[in-house]
């Protein structure tokens, strides 16, 4: 399963807003109208929107190719992709790296090759490390277990195979997963609409639940271990995931439930020391008083709503990355293995 192709110097795009009732691609020849997807959420997950933004910035230089001063046209096309959401670190990560990679080929449009091939490069190379923390990650796994999830971090939110779900899917290929518990997450049903179509898809087995049915879920003992996304962890391991996140965490703690993030490299930001300085992005009131396009909510109620919530360190037993698994001292560890 994938969201993401570029195929003839068009970028697609699988609509996830429409998701699981219809399955609409979308060609994009313009950054622009890309970065409108990626605030609009019609591709989402950290890892996807850096893949994404990637690809944007080669339809840019496309785009540019006979302006007059392209590599300034280029800074400024950076600077729209880079406004398009606040949270997930890989959309800079990517766009740092293709911006190194203009530099590095003479900031001219005889690169536009080379960056295509480096936007394909950063595509492939997430799939490869989702794989590999994938398979790390199964370890962690016991025999019949019952996992719970939050949001999407599956096929959907990267390159391909997923983070939370690529442990999930590793795990599953090795007879180690017996259910998977999907937080629906409100308020716009990431799991509910991509994760369960993730699982249903590959056959394995699934239960929706709402998110406040996690807490009672533990209590029944029927979680043995909680494993999901991450879209931006801090030098000291505190992470921003989907809203919700802290509230799985706390209970898991709660319970004794062994809880882990899975991410990539390219989701780790050292540059910010700890969770209190991860930009939370907040999004339109409408999303939380409107479920699907129905008014569920007087319209002059006020509303909060925020995408992200920051889970602090000390309630992670462990972080799934594609170099290993990682236990505390989080700091330390995260700067040995990636400083
Ligand atoms: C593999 S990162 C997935 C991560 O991104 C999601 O956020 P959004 O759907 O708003 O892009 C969520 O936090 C997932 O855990």
């Amino acid at each position: 399963m994938d969201a993401i192709r570029w195929e003839g110097n068009t970028l697609y795009l699988l609509d996830q807003t429409r998701l699981p009732v219809q399955e609409d691609w979308i060609a994009y020849t313009d950054f622009r109208s890309v970065a409108r997807a990626i605030t609009d959420m019609v591709v989402r997950g950290a890892p996807a929107i850096g893949i994404t933004a990637a690809y944007a910035y080669c339809l840019a230089a496309l785009e540019f190719r006979n302006a007059p001063d392209f590599a300034a046209a280029m800074e400024q096309a950076e600077q729209v992709l880079a406004a398009s959401r606040p949270t997930a670190v890989n959309l800079f990560w990517a766009l740092r790296r293709m911006a190194d990679c203009l530099k590095a080929n003479g900031s001219t449009p005889e690169a536009i090759d080379v960056l295509i091939q480096e936007a394909q490069a950063i595509h492939e190379e997430d799939v490869e490390m989702n794989r590999t923390l994938g398979d790390f990650g199964a370890a962690v796994v016991p025999a019949h277990a019952r996992i719970l999830t939050h949001c999407n971090a599956g096929s959907l939110a990267t390159g391909g195979y997923g983070t939370a779900l690529g442990v999930v899917r590793s795990a599953f290929n090795q007879g180690k997963v017996d259910m998977v518990y999907a937080d629906e997450t409100r308020p716009l049903l990431q799991g509910a609409r991509l994760t369960a179509y993730e699982l249903v898809h590959d056959n394995i087995p699934c239960t929706l639940i709402t998110d406040n049915m996690a807490g009672f879920l533990m209590a029944q003992g029927k979680v043995d271990l909680v494993i999901l996304g991450c879209d931006r962890m801090a030098a000291n391991g505190d992470f921003a995931n989907k809203i919700g996140t802290y509230s799985v965490a706390v209970n898991a703690r709660y319970h004794g439930i062994p809880f882990y993030t899975a991410l990539p490299s390219s989701t780790i930001d050292l540059s910010i020391e700890d969770g209190s300085g991860i930009p939370i992005e907040e999004r339109p009131g409408v999303e939380v008083t409107h479920l699907a396009g129905v008014q569920t909510a007087p319209e002059q109620v006020r509303t909060w709503n925020p995408a992200f919530d920051v889970t602090p360190h000390q309630l992670l037993t462990g972080i799934i990355t594609e170099r290993g698994v990682i236990y505390p001292p989080f700091k330390e560890n995260l700067a040995k293995l990636f400083g």
